[in-house]
């Protein structure tokens, strides 16, 4: 979803103790998650535990960063260049990671089609957009409708994921690849393009007048809540901006925790309203 660009900055302290306390986590392993064979899907990652919506589960330092443009211009022998600075450990854990065979390769496969199977968008610490290839990370399947939510932290350079809904012992935990505020046909035609397969998760599988309530909603969603903040705040509805743009921060903090880019934003937001 973009809406206007928020101005970098820390959010204040305060909102700090709204977080759930922070545990590093090995790669790979957690008391919260494990990773399993998922048939058709391939790995995935399932919870071991009940998990309480807010649960932040795991902190995750990147394997490797390419910025966009080195990843528009790197050859595969670049990357492997690139890899080959890491420890021997986290290059073999790189080349177990799936590989959508985005490209036709010999051997153990493309280093480049690897990076575009596996890498969530972050920015590296100039502030470049850039892509990150993460070990347990790329474990996570995509829904769209995903039970989890992983943000960046440019300062600290470390990806985390949080749980954005209870969840039972058992059941699959899902990122998103994608704008979820997009139509069921976009979104199937963006991952067929970008990753060879159709998700089959529950909106996906809606039909007919069901799936075009799903896609309507999604559209009008996309806009609601910053349109809400700015019409309540152009008609000097003060309380209401406030009461739109806390509602939103509150949901935001709890998913992407307050050092994101949205949480900055309604920050300034709210506090413009105070
Ligand atoms: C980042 S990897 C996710 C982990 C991967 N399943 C593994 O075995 O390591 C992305 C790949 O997982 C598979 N995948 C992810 N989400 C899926 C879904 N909802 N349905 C089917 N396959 C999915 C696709 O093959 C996709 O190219």
């Amino acid at each position: 979803m973009r809406l206007c660009s928020p101005t970098p900055g820390r959010a204040t302290r305060a909102l700090d103790a709204s977080r759930p306390q922070l545990v590093t986590l090995p790669a790979g392993s957690s008391e919260a998650f494990e990773i399993c064979s998922l048939g058709d899907k391939g790995k995935g990652v399932i919870a071991k535990r009940n998990l309480r919506k807010g649960e932040l589960i795991l902190q995750e330092p990147p394997l490797l960063i390419l910025t966009r443009d080195e990843l528009g211009t790197f050859s595969d022998a670049d990357i492997e260049q690139r890899l080959s600075k890491l420890s021997e450990a986290n290059q073999a854990s790189f080349w177990n990671l799936f590989d959508a065979q985005l490209f036709e390769s010999s051997g153990r496969g493309s280093a480049k089609s690897r990076v575009l199977t596996n890498s969530y968008p972050v920015e590296d610490e100039i502030g470049q957009e850039a892509v990150a290839v993460f070990n347990t990370i790329a474990r996570f399947n995509h829904s769209c409708v995903p039970n989890v939510h992983n943000s960046w932290d440019a300062e600290t350079g470390i990806e985390t994921i949080c749980v954005t809904q209870d969840i039972e012992a058992g059941q699959e935990l899902c990122t998103t690849y994608l704008d979820l505020f997009t139509k069921r046909q976009e979104r199937q035609e963006q991952l067929s393009k970008r990753l060879r397969f159709q998700c089959t998760c529950e909106v996906c599988s809606l039909q007919g007048q069901m799936q075009e309530q799903s896609d309507a909603r999604r559209a009008r969603l996309s806009f609601l809540w910053l349109a809400g903040f700015e019409v309540a705040a152009n008609a000097a509805m003060v309380d209401l901006a406030a009461e739109m743009a806390t509602a939103a921060l509150d949901n935001v903090l709890m998913a992407e925790g307050p050092d994101s880019p949205r949480a900055q934003l309604l920050c300034q937001c709210v506090e413009a309203c105070a």
